[in-house]
């Protein structure tokens, strides 16, 4: 609007209608007294009348508008700056690849981190997976070649996954766990033709082999509880940690940080980090022949040692039999030394699905008489009582997410009752009830959930309370829990002893102050210009 003043005829009452454009409202004048109104509201700096204003407006002298014009684009361009100066640069990529070599199969996983900010993690994480098809590299024992044919068509994949450009870089890890912790126990030279033989088939991938190798129980165990702490973000922030619980087909872990421990009364138990400024002590232990597909191979044995042809077995639902060879039972060096003196070629077993006596059954595999600790968990192992929260994952989260067991705030009664029901249940219903599940997995379902909580309950000695703290997990933020990602990040040195240095401010914290001190600038500059503008010393004129 080019005047400040503008007197209309409104068509029906003919009455004058006053503008102050420059005021905060418009209104009209009482009826009788136009003047009134159009005295300027004390707040409101009145501009002089039109005719004045032309000579008079600074906005209209050609100085004041190319002033005006560089003013703006001076600040349009200082915040652009700032906003693209301080912007991550498009991302690039660096990678990582470990192979989990299981003793019931191997994962191939990818890492992906920020290319400019290695050190200052929190950001690495799993970009994809593949599991290998068949068994653990371990089973190959009497064919080596073929565990490492086994890996190429996952490594196949890995390498679509990885940008040509960084092949040659990303370093490629394999480790091994407890199903090659056995084989090596049983047969050192079989289990180092098995190493060969993936070393030459990863070596002939792109990317920077690092070597294959056997993964101590404490290095899973720790590796483990770094993973879940990392993912979470508990690492960097310094917060209360998360306790690890990994139950393997071979091994289970347990790892935490408990104030009743510093590693002084078991010192093998005992891992020390510092990460980001802080020291931690964890407890960690690793049962070799406790994960879920040795300890029922322990509970079988217990019920063959006089080498029977037929058993009862109670952790198999009413209904299932299955033929199992003695020497293949007993080949494992979990059992080996247990194997009957005369014993058939096979026995069959027949399900009963009674969960009480399954859980007896169970118990019998635990050692709980010795200990020359304080505390302990079971076969004499040193303990402390479970303190904080836990993460149980790989076949603790399978498990008890196919039992629908996973929400910890049921009581262990309840848990206990829906066992029961669950074993009772005779296999041909179980079979109707889930046609697409791998027979080998259902049928076992039932022993591996009681053997779930009598590891945790009786083995660990978690409590009802204590129980509620465990949260049954697959991933954290799409990455999977399990070893892997700690084992990489401690290989790379990608989490640094002591806490990096952070900017001042954030990014969006910079942008900001940047735009608001260049509106107050703006606004400055316009306030300058106010002496020359009309005050209220003048009364509007009335056309
Ligand atoms: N969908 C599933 N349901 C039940 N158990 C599973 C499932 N997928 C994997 N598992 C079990 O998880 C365990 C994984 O153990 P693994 O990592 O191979 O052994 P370890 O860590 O002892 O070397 C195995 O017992 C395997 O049978
Ligand atoms: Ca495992």
């Amino acid at each position: 609007m080019l005047g400040y003043l503008s007197h209309l005829e409104t068509g029906q009452t003919n009455q004058p209608l006053y503008l102050f454009p420059m005021c905060p409202h418009f209104h009209h004048p009482p009826p009788g007294n136009p003047l009134a109104s159009t005295s300027c509201p004390s707040v409101c700096l009145l501009p002089p009348p039109l005719s004045e204003m032309k000579e008079k407006n600074p906005w209209h002298t050609p100085v004041t508008i190319i002033l005006t014009v560089i003013g703006v684009i001076a600040i349009v361009t200082l915040v652009t700056v700032a906003v693209l100066q301080n912007k991550p640069i498009q991302q690039k990529y660096k990678y990582g690849i470990v192979l989990d070599a299981g003793s019931s199969h191997t994962a191939v996983y990818i890492y992906e981190w920020p290319a400019e900010k290695d050190n200052n993690t929190g950001r690495v994480q799993q970009k994809y997976s593949c599991k290998v098809k068949g068994k653990g590299i371990s089973s190959y024992a009497d064919e080596p070649q073929k565990a490492g044919e086994s890996l190429r068509e996952c490594m196949f994949e890995a390498k679509k996954q990885v940008p040509k450009n960084r092949h040659g870089e990303t370093p490629l890890y394999l480790g091994a766990t407890a199903g090659m912790r056995l084989l090596n126990l049983d047969d050192s030279s079989a289990s180092n033709k098995v190493f060969q033989a993936v070393e030459e088939a990863l070596q002939r991938f792109p990317f920077s082999f690092q070597g294959a190798r056997i993964l101590s129980g404490q290095e899973e165990g720790a590796f483990g509880w770094v993973t879940i702490n990392y993912l979470s973000d508990r690492l960097k922030q310094g917060l209360e940690t998360t306790g690890a619980l990994d139950l393997g087909g071979a091994s289970t872990q347990i790892s935490f940080v408990s104030d009743s421990y510093n590693g002084l009364e078991s010192p093998k138990n005992s891992v020390n980090f510092r990460l980001y400024g802080n020291d931690y002590h964890v407890y960690t232990h690793s049962f070799l022949c406790y994960g879920k597909d040795q300890a029922l191979g322990l509970a079988l044995a217990h019920q063959t040692k006089s080498g029977p042809r037929t058993i009862t077995d109670p952790c198999f639902h009413p209904g299932y039999t299955q033929t199992k060879n003695y020497s293949i039972l007993y080949d494992s060096p979990c059992v080996s030394e247990r194997k009957p003196q005369e014993a058939p070629l096979s026995f069959t077993l027949s399900g009963s699905g009674n969960f009480t006596k399954c859980h007896e059954v169970i118990k019998s595999v635990f050692d709980f008489t010795s200990c020359n600790y304080s505390r302990c968990s079971f076969n004499g192992v040193f303990q402390p009582t479970p303190q904080g929260s836990f993460g149980a994952f790989s076949a603790y989260y399978f498990v008890m997410k196919f039992l629908n067991l996973t929400d910890t705030s049921t009581s262990i009664e309840v848990v206990r009752e829906k066992l029961m029901e669950y074993c009772a249940t005779p296999w041909t219903k179980i079979v109707k009830q889930h046609p697409k599940v791998d027979q080998k997995y259902l049928s076992e379902y039932c022993f591996s959930g009681t053997y779930i909580l009598t590891l945790l309950i009786e083995g660990y000695n978690f409590t009802s309370e204590t129980y509620s703290k465990i949260e049954f997990i697959k991933k954290i933020k799409g990455s999977d829990a399990g070893w892997t990602l700690g084992y990489m990040l401690n290989l790379t040195n990608m989490i640094p002893a002591e806490a990096p240095d952070s900017p001042l401010l954030p990014h969006a914290g910079y942008v900001s102050i940047v735009t608001i001190i260049a509106i107050l600038l703006f606004a400055l500059f316009i306030l300058s210009l106010r002496p020359v503008w009309p005050t209220c010393s003048k009364q509007p004129q009335i056309v």
